[in-house]
């Protein structure tokens, strides 16, 4: 089909878009020197002080001290209840900063505001009649409280109760440009409400295959209802059917597995969103924006279906007198005036316990009835600018949220409710037990989910305790194992010291004995050593004696010797007469030798024996 396009379309085209581009922005210029023209004129400028001197103090801070001893239940936690109303303050815009505004909110406490009233130093009947007024809600944030400190305290706990299989809501409501969009979508770097529940429910999920999660972005613009995931699609008609409530028949349900995923889908979603510039807002959501989430999970044998709806609603928008519009702007402004103000005629309904609730005077109110007045939790979150400029606005979104705070659940008359009408003391107590009841049923899912959550506290604190008492006895074995056998090793180290006693005094015993024998055969061996030193001396003494006795042998065998040679010599040579003479001679010389040594001469064999 696009290969058959003629080849000229482009340049066609790009002309048309150059030529409605000329004509928004000289459209845009004339709006601008409009504005600029008007808002000089403005009576409400004049008379607005340009500086914080130029107001007297005493006068303002007189008021808020007369006033904040109203307050009533400062830094009290959230209790939810069927309807939640918050108040989110933004900072002052440059804007505002530089036309000279003052910030005419003051956050008290928790739930407490004021609003201050400021006037020319000059305009002295008016300062007699400044007023503050003082508002209380479930929380008010102030300018500083971050995306997520908003989110966690107003969409969280809804969250946990559609996970829960219940319908939830959260929208936001304010004049243009005070920060719902901000709040609601927010931007890529500091993430609103939708994305925030987005991430928030999906990671509770994460580890629960069997939940799935579709779901529509719709906007609602001059009262068509047009599917933002599907811009060709036409408009939506909205039905209501009984036990499913309000349904949008045609719309594009998507299926979404990550918050990634989705925020694409919502950037997508976005771009078809009718948005222009405004007095106070550069870009303004002209529609009133839809989000539904459904989340159908498994829980052992049942099935939980919970709706989520986040509402970004266009802001409602001051018409000034000699304001030039385009006629589109100006339906276009109706339209969400409209819308806004059968919101506030439903609310008002509701407060009241008025039987007919007029839901059916705008798409919006339709869409909302389950969030205003079914079986359905939901936080409002009021968006208001603290500058003293839009003081009007501010407490118009004020009063209210206020009011809404106070809507409870129509009920249909029954029958029995019809007997108890008739009892004049019964229907007296009846709103009061009704508004009891309510209240009653409204906190059950929470006071379900709190139950939940302490019963598994208790559990696992039982378990906890359980595992200190195991612990705990298994200690105290441990700890007797241990003393038994501190004694048994004190015991044994007792006998062993014992034992060591004993064993050093054997010792000692033994070193005694040891000594006195060593003593004692140092004695003997000193004896012996005397002996043996007398014997060898009485030997070395016997073996001298003997040494000079055979000396002395010797020296008598030498003359013997001598001699029988000489008788030798004498025999041979002259005298043979001699001899006998001689002989004898000889023998007593013998004799003599025998007496003096008798036993070593005895044995000597002399060898001079006569030879005749
Ligand atoms: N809490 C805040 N902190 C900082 N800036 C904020 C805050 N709220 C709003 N703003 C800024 O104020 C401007 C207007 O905000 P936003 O577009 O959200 O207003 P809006 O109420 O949605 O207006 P409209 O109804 O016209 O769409 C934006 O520039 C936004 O960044």
């Amino acid at each position: 089909m696009a290969a058959e396009r003629p080849r000229t379309a482009p340049r066609l085209r790009r002309s048309t878009v150059m030529q409605s581009a000329r004509v928004v922005k000289e459209k845009s210029e004339a709006r601008r020197a409009s504005t600029r023209a008007s808002s000089k004129q403005s009576p409400l400028r004049k008379t607005r002080p340009r500086t914080a001197n130029a107001v007297p103090k005493k006068t303002i801070v007189s008021i808020k001290e007369e006033v904040k001893v109203k307050s009533k239940s400062p830094n009290s936690r959230v209790e939810w209840g069927r309807i939640n109303v918050f108040v989110r303050g933004r900072p002052l815009s440059k804007t505002e900063l530089t036309a000279g505004a003052f910030d005419s909110l003051e956050i008290a406490d928790k739930n407490t505001t004021f609003l201050h009233e400021f006037c020319a130093s000059d305009d002295y009947l008016r300062m007699k009649r400044l007023k503050t007024r003082q508002y209380q809600f479930d929380h008010v944030f102030n300018m500083f409280d971050t995306q997520r400190c908003v989110y966690d305290t107003t969409t969280a706990p809804l969250v946990e109760s559609v996970l829960n299989g219940q319908n939830a809501s959260c929208f936001c409501y304010g004049a243009t440009g005070t920060g719902k969009t901000h709040t609601m979508l927010g931007s890529v770097d500091d993430p609103g409400i939708m994305v925030l529940a987005f991430q928030n429910l999906f990671k509770s999920i994460e580890e629960d295959p069997d939940t799935s999660v579709t779901l529509t972005y719709v906007e609602i613009y001059n009262e068509a209802l047009k599917d933002l995931l599907n811009p060709n699609g036409g408009d939506l008609c909205l039905r209501e059917l009984p036990g499913k409530g309000v349904t949008m028949n045609g719309v594009k349900e998507v299926s979404a597995s990550s918050a990634e995923e989705v925020v694409n889908l919502l950037h997508k979603g976005n771009k078809h969103r009718k948005t222009e510039s405004t007095r106070c807002n550069r870009t303004s959501s002209r529609s009133h924006a839809l989000l539904q989430i459904k989340v159908v999970r498994k829980d052992e044998n049942r099935t939980l279906t919970g709706k989520l709806s986040l509402v970004d609603l266009a802001g409602s928008e001051r018409t000034i007198a000699n304001e030039k519009k385009s006629s589109s702007r100006s339906v276009e402004g109706a339209n969400i005036n409209k819308s806004l103000l059968s919101l506030s005629s439903c609310i008002r309904a509701l407060v009241e316990g008025k039987k007919h609730i007029p839901f059916r005077n705008s798409k919006l109110t339709q869409m909302l009835k389950d969030s205003l007045g079914g079986m359905c939790q939901t936080a409002m979150i009021a968006t208001v600018t603290p500058s003293s400029f839009s003081l009007g606005e501010t407490a118009n979104t004020l009063h209210w949220a206020e009011r809404a705070k106070m809507i409870k659940l129509p009920g249909a008359r029954t029958k029995h409710e019809r007997i108890i009408k008739s009892h004049p003391l019964a229907s007296a107590m009846l709103p009061s037990l009704r508004e009891d009841k309510a209240e009653k049923e409204n906190r059950a899912p929470v006071r379900a989910k709190k139950l939940q959550s302490l019963q598994k506290k208790h559990s696992d604190l039982t378990n906890k305790l359980s595992k200190i008492g195991n612990t705990r006895s298994s200690r105290k074995r441990l700890e007797s194992q241990k003393q038994e056998e501190l004694e048994k090793s004190s015991a044994k180290l007792g006998l062993a010291e014992a034992r060591i006693g004993e064993l050093e005094h054997e010792v000692k015993r033994l070193k005694k004995e040891s000594e006195a024998q060593k003593s004692d055969f140092e004695s003997q061996i000193e004896a012996l050593r005397v002996k043996h030193e007398e014997e060898l001396a009485v030997q070395l003494k016997e073996k001298d004696e003997l040494i000079q006795s055979l000396l002395a042998s010797s020296n008598k065998i030498e003359t013997l010797h001598t001699a029988t040679q000489c008788a030798a010599v004498c025999k041979s040579t002259a005298n043979q007469a001699m001899t006998p003479v001689f002989k004898a001679y000889m023998d007593e010389k013998m004799r003599e030798c025998g007496k003096e040594n008798s036993s070593p001469i005895t044995r000597l064999e002399l060898p001079m024996t006569p030879r005749h």
